[in-house]
């Protein structure tokens, strides 16, 4: 039964559908790192929110770990790289907790337009400070989006039903999709310029730290009000607080901050300041919505290996994944069949797709090819970290799809070029679900690959097949399946057999020893 650690503070109902899911669960929130780390090496998958932090020390220790799932949306407390070097898939939950925390910066918008904290703790504490809090109106004014993603575009939507007029700066919006959200695509320079309120919605990456820089804010419009709901990181928070303190910023609510929790901040106590503790996500609806989601994701991934919405793999749909479940394994045993028989002098790999196969998403197809080839490098290798590890040995991988009807329905061939020449293995699917080879170095042959087998390049000539089972009897080895295939009748012959006991090397060297054996390799499935 696959385990599962919950290690920060999560809505109920993600333990309950882990349970249903027949997983074993643990909460366990607020543990200090090195009481995670002495722990994560007996689970399977990790759900996380935003205090836990997930660095390669961790995944290190983390023997087991298959799956991390993040419920929300910003992954900057994972250390991606690793964990895909170690094969552990990543997911997030990129919609649930959306529409809160568009709604929150939304909030934020108006708090800081009105100074409605202030003026609550100044009523509150009994002074009755009616002029001190002059407010602007947020219609008519221009909205700056920095980043029109999911949230950038719902704070859009709703800043148009207030009528404000949006600006924003993404490069990779498209004029298009400005067209559909109603908002006019801008150059940075020109929403600084442009923008009444600036508000944030950028992953913090290289290219968006810092991008309300101390230069940056300086060319912002004299008065303007700057929301962030996104990451601490990508304001200048002492170059924010000296413009607040000198009037060119008239007001700037922070959610989030370069470090966190912020128990103490530059920009505390500062004039025209608002800070809320990284509330965005936090209403019951986005609460509920990311746990539902990034439990059912991290079920689906331990218990079948459906793939939703992971950051360092292709996604699985419910509805490919039984469709591509068996292409998978037939791709894994291709590619590991090639990696046998050539071992470690590939240089470059294709993958072909023909027929039925053609029409299927070919990233789980490859996936699963390199999986099986990379395991001449690593024992720990699966479809999460073989991409990774065939970049990092200059492996040359390329996809071909052929349209063209050939004697298979389907057909997935993997060719491999090794100095001395290409190699390639080819399969089909019998019933759409069981892998069978038919193709071995340009030889017909047709097998299943499973458990011990034995490899066998051969002169065809007669009374090779009597001498080779002598041998093998002679050994006490019992032979499962006997598959032949040759070049022509006379010339080069390959032999894959699968037998019911481990073949040591003094077999196999008594077999190469064979008058005719031109190449012998144990293999194993
Ligand atoms: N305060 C909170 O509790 C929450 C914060 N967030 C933060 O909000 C961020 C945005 O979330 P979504 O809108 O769902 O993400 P998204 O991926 O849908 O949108 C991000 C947008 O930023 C744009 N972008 C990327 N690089 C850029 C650059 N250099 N300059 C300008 N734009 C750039 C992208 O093109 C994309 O359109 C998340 O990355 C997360 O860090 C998300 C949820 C809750
Ligand atoms: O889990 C949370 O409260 C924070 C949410 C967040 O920052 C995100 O989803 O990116």
């Amino acid at each position: 039964m696959p385990k599962v650690l919950i290690s920060d503070s999560m809505d109920p109902k993600a333990a309950e559908i882990f349970r249903a899911n027949g997983i074993e669960v643990d909460e366990k929130p607020g543990l200090s790192k090195d009481e995670l780390k002495a722990i994560i090496g007996d689970y399977d998958g990790l759900a996380i929110r935003s205090a836990t932090k997930v660095t390669k020390e961790l995944l290190e220790a983390a023997t087991n770990l298959k799956v991390v799932g993040r419920a929300g949306i910003g992954v900057d407390n994972v250390d991606i790289p690793a964990a895909s070097a170690k094969g552990v898939v990543v997911m997030n939950t990129p919609f649930g907790n959306s529409i809160t925390t568009a709604e929150h910066a939304i909030a934020l918008m108006f708090a800081v337009a009105r100074e409605l904290p202030q003026a609550d703790v100044s009523t509150q504490s009994g002074k009755w400070e009616k002029n001190r809090f002059m407010g602007v109106e947020l219609t008519g004014k221009t909205l700056g989006l920095i980043g029109a993603g999911n949230i950038g575009s719902i704070v859009a939507e709703r800043a148009l039903g207030l009528r404000m007029r949006v600006i924003a700066y993404d490069p990779f919006l498209t004029p298009e999709r400005a067209i559909d959200l109603g908002v006019e695509k801008v150059a940075l320079a020109d929403l600084l310029a442009r923008a009444d309120f600036i508000t944030l919605h950028t992953p913090l990456t290289d290219q968006t730290r810092n991008v309300l820089s101390r230069e940056n804010l300086a060319r912002t419009k004299k008065g303007v009000r700057i929301v962030n709901c996104a990451r601490g990181g990508l304001i200048d928070e002492v170059a924010l607080k000296e413009a607040l303190e000198s009037g060119h910023v008239a007001g700037a609510a922070l959610d989030v901050f370069v470090e966190e929790p912020a128990k103490a901040n530059p920009l505390f106590g500062t004039p025209g300041f608002i800070a809320t503790p990284h509330l965005g996500a936090s209403t019951t609806e986005a609460q509920v919505n990311v746990a539902i989601q990034v439990a059912e994701q991290m079920s689906d991934y331990l218990m079948t290996g459906g793939v939703t919405n992971a950051l360092n793999m292709p996604s699985l749909s419910a509805e490919e994944a039984p469709k591509l479940k068996p292409y998978m394994e037939l791709a894994q045993q291709l590619g590991s069949l090639i990696g046998q028989l050539v071992g470690r002098h590939i240089t470059n790999v294709a993958i072909e797709v023909e027929g039925a196969a053609a029409d299927l998403n070919p990233k789980p197809i490859t996936g699963a090819v390199l999986a099986g080839l990379m395991r001449v490098y690593s024992d720990t290798v699966n479809m999460v970290n073989a991409p990774f590890l065939a970049k990092a040995r200059g492996l040359d991988v390329r996809e071909v799809r052929h349209d063209r009807e050939g004697d298979y329905h389907t057909l997935v061939r993997v060719t491999a070029n090794t100095p001395d020449g290409p190699k390639s293995v080819a399969g089909t699917l019998f019933g759409n679900a069981k892998p069978r080879l038919v193709e071995m170095l340009g030889m017909g042959i047709e097998t299943e690959l499973f458990g011990e087998m034995i490899y066998i390049a051969n002169d065809d000539a007669p009374g090779f097949i009597g001498r080779l089972g002598s041998t093998l009897g002679e050994a006490a080895i019992n032979i499962g399946t006997f598959q032949l295939g040759r070049r022509s009748a006379g010339g080069e012959a390959v032999l894959l057999l699968s037998v019911d006991h481990h073949v040591d090397r003094g077999l196999l060297e008594r077999i190469k020893a064979l008058p005719g054996v031109r190449e012998v390799k144990p293999l194993r499935f």
